[in-house]
């Protein structure tokens, strides 16, 4: 039955939206150099084989109008509105919340942006979300091939639920140092952009997103295809920090999203939810014992002995996943992948690099695995390249282990994998990752 909202207001709401785009901004180019775009951003926009999908449990999403191949570039958006850099989350929740009414009170925001910002919230529109549905269509029609529609700019009483609103469809930009690999907080910014709102969540996306700083002040998001997908397959991100154990990650998810995730992760690890729970407390134990050690200047001996409790630790997840179905210990394992990481890490500062090598493969498996395409998949491919250089490095030449086909197939998959995320091929990456890849330079002559 259609509600008043579609009855009495989908006419004008929908031509609102053609006029508001006919006003936007250009959509339709994708940058021709990456490795720019990331320096500098990119003004307009880019919308790819992306369409709508109907509402489902997850309400309304988005999914693949065609196959799409990984790496594969779907959108290029400009954000709508932007919170301070580097605030702490209270106050940048409020100062995006107020940037978004001043957005929506603006004249010269076009009506079809006010229109599709209130639709981003499921009971706003009327109860109706055929109408929602309608009004992202038009939306990312004219986005594809510029489509105007009649003239109106009523949009009837601003009954907006805003901090609902931002609160479901805000994310934070994440800016990884390509030095430390590290994400710097000093340069995340709460966001929210309208289109990329639409992509849902799952524990195991199929999408990876990251941002470029424009020399506007606004931030250029873009979502790739993390993997191979089919035609209509929908399109999801993961909205939180995929190595998290399933009691985490579920508990953010209803804090900040208000829903508890059934993806196929989350339906193979909550099982087993408790036990990972005890298992990871106690990994992390071992791993604070070791920053305790490193901070107060331990001695070798005390370190290696850190190191082997670690080790035990980690033994013990081994053991706990041999219990699970062979085709699923993997993607279990993958809740303790920041054990594996701080295992690598403790054991390359001991010197023991076979081990660090060994732990870094671990966690670019997992991350593969649990994350494909990721910033962490190309994280973990620069460390153990790293790691494996410096293996070589510290090594007299007579004793330099592996050959440096190991080293050379490293860089590649690193190389490769700074691809799927970033576009832009070599060039980009070597750009890119320049000092990260000094050691590995001095490694590959000796
Ligand atoms: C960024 S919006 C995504 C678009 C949203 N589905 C809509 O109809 O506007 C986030 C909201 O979508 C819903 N959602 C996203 N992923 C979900 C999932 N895996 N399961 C259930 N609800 C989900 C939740 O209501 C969440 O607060």
């Amino acid at each position: 039955m259609a509600s008043n909202a579609s009855r009495g207001g989908r006419d004008f709401r929908v031509a609102a939206l053609f006029e508001a785009l006919r006003a936007s901004e250009q959509q339709g180019d994708a940058p021709a150099d990456w490795g720019r775009f990331y320096e500098e951003g990119h003004p307009g926009g880019f919308l790819g084989p992306v369409a709508l999908r109907g509402a489902a449990s997850a309400g309304l999403g988005l999914r693949a109008a065609r196959r799409l191949r990984r790496g594969e570039l779907l959108l290029l958006e400009r954000s709508w509105a932007l919170g301070p850099r580097g605030a702490e989350v209270p106050e940048a929740s409020a100062q995006l919340v107020s940037a978004c009414c001043r957005k929506l009170r603006d004249a010269a925001t076009p009506q079809l942006e006010k229109a599709v910002f209130r639709c981003l919230h499921p009971g706003e529109g009327g109860r109706d979300e055929g109408f929602r549905q309608s009004v992202f269509n038009e939306y990312l029609r004219h986005l594809k091939c510029g489509a105007r529609g009649s003239e109106s700019s009523d949009l009837g009483p601003v009954t907006e639920r805003v901090g609902a609103i931002v609160k479901a469809n805000s994310r934070k930009t994440e800016h990884w140092d390509p030095w430390t690999l590290l994400l710097r907080d000093t340069e995340a910014v709460g966001g929210l952009w309208l289109v990329a709102s639409l992509f849902n969540h799952s524990c195991l996306g199929n999408v990876v997103i990251t941002y470029a700083n424009n020399k506007d002040g606004s931030v250029a998001l873009v979502a790739r295809a993390a993997v191979d997908i089919e035609k209509d397959e929908e399109l999801l991100h993961t909205y939180v920090y995929p190595f998290d154990t399933v009691l985490e990650r579920r508990s953010r998810l209803q804090a900040s999203y208000g829903f508890s995730c059934t993806c196929t992760r989350c339906s193979l690890e909550a099982p087993h939810a408790e036990a990972a729970g005890r298992l990871a407390d106690n990994l992390e134990s071992e791993l604070q014992h070791f920053s305790a050690a490193r901070g107060m200047g331990a001695r070798p001996s005390d370190m290696a002995a850190v190191v082997k409790k670690m080790r035990s630790a980690l033994a013990r997840i081994d053991d706990a996943a041999e219990s699970l179905p062979a085709d699923s210990r993997q993607m279990w394992r993958s809740q303790f992948l920041w054990g594996d990481h701080g295992l690598a890490m403790a054991a390359q500062e001991v010197g023991l690099f076979a081990e660090a090598v060994e732990a870094f493969e671990r966690c670019l498996a997992l991350a593969r695995l649990a994350a494909p395409s990721s910033e962490y998949e190309l994280k973990y491919a620069m460390m153990l390249a790293q790691c494996l250089a410096r293996w070589r490095l510290s090594a007299a030449p007579k004793n330099v282990p592996q050959n440096q086909e190991v080293l050379k197939k490293a860089m590649r998959s690193a190389e490769e994998a700074h691809d799927r995320l970033y576009g832009g091929g070599g060039r980009h990456f070597l750009t890119r990752m320049k000092r990260r890849l000094e050691d590995i330079y001095a490694a590959l002559r000796r």
